[in-house]
Formats: structure tokens, C-alpha cells, sequence
């Protein structure tokens, strides 16, 4: 089991600080099933899609049922992606979630309004295009509780599979906490975070067996290629 994280968004290891493990928030789950392998894995968040198109998708009914069952272990990631404010509302109250995560065009305003008035963690995930965007997104520090920087919208707003440029967020001075998603599986995780030093990773399609199937084995597989990397920053 992997020990819960203090995560200030820039990685600091002192003789008096407890190394930091990496989070790791596993996105698009649907079943009781892989929600307890998830915990089993050792993630630290499970990410529920309300968002009709796409392949994850989970009803407010089914997300609120997954969550109450969801192991305290886990924190839960409701993904909204430009929900009107009655749907955003229906849907917190509805699942109750940890966090809301708006995957869309959504304004700090937006954010802040949400904050205010559901006293709910709120992400905010942003499209890594170039340097520019990491410049863009200081309009929302103070605001977002964390960034996700991902790969752009493709078919999907999200959960496309796609890599970033992890280079682009080598040496960035992060204001907020951040976390890092896009194309992240088993088998790259490990050198996305000797790259980025990002303090929480997120994935979807690459522990999945096909769009929206999630695989056990996979999910172990990346939890654990996350805490051989904790372990080698740890002995460095
Ligand atoms: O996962 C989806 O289907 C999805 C659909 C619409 C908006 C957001 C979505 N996922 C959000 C996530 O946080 C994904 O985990 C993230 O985009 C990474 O996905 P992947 O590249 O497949 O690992």
C-alpha cells in the first residue's frame, strides 16, 4: 500500500520531510470492481467521467453509487467538461465528490464561483501546447487547488491517449499544485516523472484493455512503475 502523500505542488525533500510518494489519479472508472483495484494499486484518486460522449461515462446516478462504495483511501474526481451551473450543481450534489475537475473552457470565474459556493476542491486540466500555455495558466493560481496539464483536445475533450511534451514543464516553477496526464502508461510513466517531477500523474486509456475498459493488471503495473521511481528518487 502506498503512503499518502503532503503534496505542495513543487517537490521539496528534506531530512525532516517524509519523502513524497507521487499521486496518482486513475481516470474513467465504472465498476465497483476496478474502483477496489485501484485502492488495491495504490492510487491515491479515481476520476468518474460525466460526459455523454464519451466512453467512460457515468450517469449522476451511477457516479453517486460508485462513489459512496468508493474506499476512503481514494479521493473522488467528479469530471465535468463545460457543464452549465445547474448540471455542475445537480451533479456535486448528486455525487458529492472531493474534487470537481473542469475539462473544458471553463474561466477562473467559473471556478472561483464553484469554490465559493460548494466549498469543493476544484482542478482545472489545460491543454499543453507550447510554454505559452504554462504562462496562460497563471490566471488561474489562487484559484485552481491544481493544474492538469494534458495532452490538447482531440476526439475527445479528454482521455485521448495522447503524450505531452514533457520537456516544455522541465524546470517550470509551478505556483500551485500540478499534475501531469496524456498518453501516461505502465511502461512511460516512470521516465515522464524523472522528466517532470510532476507530483501527481494521471492516466485513462493507457490501463485500459479498450476504450473504457479498464485493466487490473495494467493499473497494478502503473501504480507500481510510480513507486519504483519514488523509490529511486528516494535512495538519490
Ligand atoms: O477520459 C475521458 O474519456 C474524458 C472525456 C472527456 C473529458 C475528460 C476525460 N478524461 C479526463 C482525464 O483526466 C484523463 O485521465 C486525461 O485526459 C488523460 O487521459 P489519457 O491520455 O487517456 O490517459
Amino acid at each position: 500500500m502506498r503512503n499518502d502523500a503532503l503534496d505542495s505542488g513543487v517537490r521539496r525533500k528534506t531530512e525532516k520531510e517524509k519523502p513524497m510518494t507521487t499521486l496518482i489519479k486513475i481516470c474513467g472508472l465504472s465498476t465497483e470492481a476496478t474502483i477496489d483495484a485501484a485502492a488495491k494499486a495504490g492510487a491515491s484518486h479515481i476520476g468518474l467521467v460525466h460526459f455523454e460522449k464519451s466512453p467512460r461515462h457515468v450517469t449522476l446516478e451511477q457516479a453517486a453509487k460508485l462513489r459512496v462504495r468508493t474506499p476512503t483511501s481514494l479521493k473522488v474526481v467528479l469530471l465535468l467538461v463545460n457543464a452549465s451551473p445547474v448540471l455542475t450543481e445537480q451533479a456535486y450534489r448528486a455525487v458529492r465528490p472531493d474534487v470537481i475537475q473542469f475539462h473544458g473552457s471553463e474561466t477562473p470565474e467559473w471556478l472561483a464561483l464553484v469554490k465559493k459556493h460548494m466549498k469543493v476542491e476544484v482542478w482545472k486540466a489545460l491543454g499543453l501546447r507550447s510554454a505559452e500555455t504554462l504562462t496562460n495558466a497563471r490566471r488561474f493560481d489562487g484559484i485552481a487547488d491544481r493544474l492538469l496539464f494534458d495532452a490538447p483536445a482531440q476526439a475527445l475533450p479528454g482521455g485521448n491517449g495522447v503524450a505531452v511534451d514533457w520537456s516544455l514543464l522541465a524546470g517550470h516553477q509551478h505556483l500551485v499544485p500540478w499534475g501531469l496526464a496524456g498518453g501516461l502508461d505502465p511502461d512511460n510513466v516512470g521516465e515522464a516523472l524523472a522528466a517532470t517531477h510532476a507530483p501527481l500523474v494521471d492516466v485513462s486509456s493507457g490501463v485500459e484493455s479498450a476504450p473504457g475498459v479498464k485493466d487490473m493488471d495494467k493499473m497494478a503495473r502503473f501504480c507500481q512503475a510510480v513507486a519504483d521511481h519514488d523509490q529511486r528518487s528516494h535512495q538519490a
